[in-house]
């Protein structure tokens, strides 16, 4: 997303969701997710901007992560001198704090809990789910940081720096027509999920130019997959309600291509959206630490979008060929039948992938689209 497209909404009372039990981890994840691997890991580099960034997800695992308190140690509050709230972005070292009422609240970090970082990790970052005192009516002091489900980080010169805290999804967004569908792009995007940790959900636009019944094969391999996949019409309206369910009370990064409609689909689960985004990114700009923090964004319905440089960045993730059939669920069960204990199921003899290709178990297409990705040779 450009700038333009970066906006803020007003949340409406009651809609912030309740922390997530400790010890909760997504539903849909491309198998176990290791950190140090992949900050150890030379060859997971991506290219231009992305090589001094890299972008992971860690998993809240009782503290000791960086960027992560140890719950244990982590003060009590007095629920009813404390307000909850979540960070939607950060300034420096004030926090703004947002109350399911819909307030914001300029918010300090209390001296106890900073006493408690012994390295550089963040304290608090954007997304978390935050207990405050009040210290005036738009003033306060945060005590209490409740573990992170999920914390988006970018590992810049073997340093990280915690984005934001709690994301949860990344829709998809697909033009059908101008600029015309490319599915090979699709399974990148999938690609970039499952490597980030992030539930994918597949967003095909323009539905009013397009030829539905065409598209069903297409539609039927994601959701074979379990990707949700919504058919929309920002010009229209159509899907535009089943689009805002799947948004409500999660935390999206919205993905795609130079115009395959994100500004017009925000526009349209909720007139203004787009605009909100970009009259809070201009205020951010003015902040000294502000480019390198996400920013949440609170939709009227319950939900946020999630902006933020490091994650647009995403979809041109460089992927390890050694790692892409991870990204490829549908290939697990067949792969452990393989002749060849390593087979890249490319031009090994006694491959059990291959097979299920012609017997129709797995699509052609994906399959294709994983050959292109090993290969190297899909360029967007
Ligand atoms: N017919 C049709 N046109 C659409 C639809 N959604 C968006 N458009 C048009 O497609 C063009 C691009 O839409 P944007 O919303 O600006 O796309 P974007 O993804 O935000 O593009 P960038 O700002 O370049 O990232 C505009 O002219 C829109 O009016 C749709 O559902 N149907
Ligand atoms: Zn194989």
């Amino acid at each position: 997303m450009s700038n333009k497209k970066k906006v803020r909404v007003e949340l409406r009372k009651n809609r912030t969701r309740p922390p997530r039990p400790k010890g909760w981890t997504r539903d849909y994840s491309g198998g176990e997710f290791n950190e140090d691997a992949i900050v150890n890991d030379e060859r997971v580099r991506s290219k231009g901007e992305l090589s001094r960034h890299r972008t992971i997800i860690q998993e809240d695992q009782s503290g000791g992560k960086p960027g992560e308190i140890p719950t244990q140690d982590m003060p009590s509050v007095d629920t009813e001198a404390c307000q909850f709230g979540r960070v939607i972005r950060v300034h420096g070292l004030y926090s703004m704090v947002q109350t399911a009422d819909g307030r914001e609240v300029r918010c300090a970090v209390r001296r106890l809990l900073k006493s408690l970082i012994t390295d550089e990790r963040n304290i608090v970052t954007t997304g978390d789910r935050v207990w405050f005192r009040p210290t005036g009516t738009d003033e306060g002091f945060i005590e209490r940081v409740e573990p992170r489900s999920g914390v988006l980080t970018r590992a810049s010169r073997r340093r990280e720096h915690v984005l934001v805290a709690n994301v949860d999804q990344l829709l998809i967004v697909i033009s059908l027509v101008q600029p015309s569908l490319k599915p090979h792009l699709i399974d990148r995007y999938i690609a970039a999920a499952e490597q980030g940790g992030l539930k994918p959900i597949l967003c095909l636009n323009k539905a009013d130019l397009a030829d539905r019944t065409e598209l069903q094969p297409l539609i039927g391999s994601y959701t074979q997959l379990g990707i949700p996949v919504v058919l929309t019409s920002a010009t229209t309206g159509s899907g535009i309600d089943q689009l805002r369910e799947l948004l409500t009370d999660r935390a999206t990064v919205f993905s795609g291509q130079s115009g395959v409609g994100k500004t017009s689909l925000l526009n349209a689960v909720q007139p203004g959206m787009a605009l909100r985004v970009k009259s809070v990114s201009n205020v951010n700009q003015k902040g000294r630490h502000t480019t390198t923090y996400a920013q949440l964004v609170a939709m009227e319905f319950g939900g946020w979008v999630v902006d933020t440089p490091g994650v647009r960045q995403l979809q041109l993730w460089d992927i390890v060929p050694a790692e892409i059939q991870g990204f490829f669920p549908e290939f697990r069960p067949f792969a452990t039948l393989c002749d060849f204990p390593d087979c890249t199921h490319t031009h090994e003899t006694g491959c059990a992938v291959k097979e299920a290709v012609s017997r129709h178990q797995i699509s052609a297409r994906r399959y294709h689209s994983y050959l292109g990705m090993f290969q190297g040779t899909l360029r967007d």
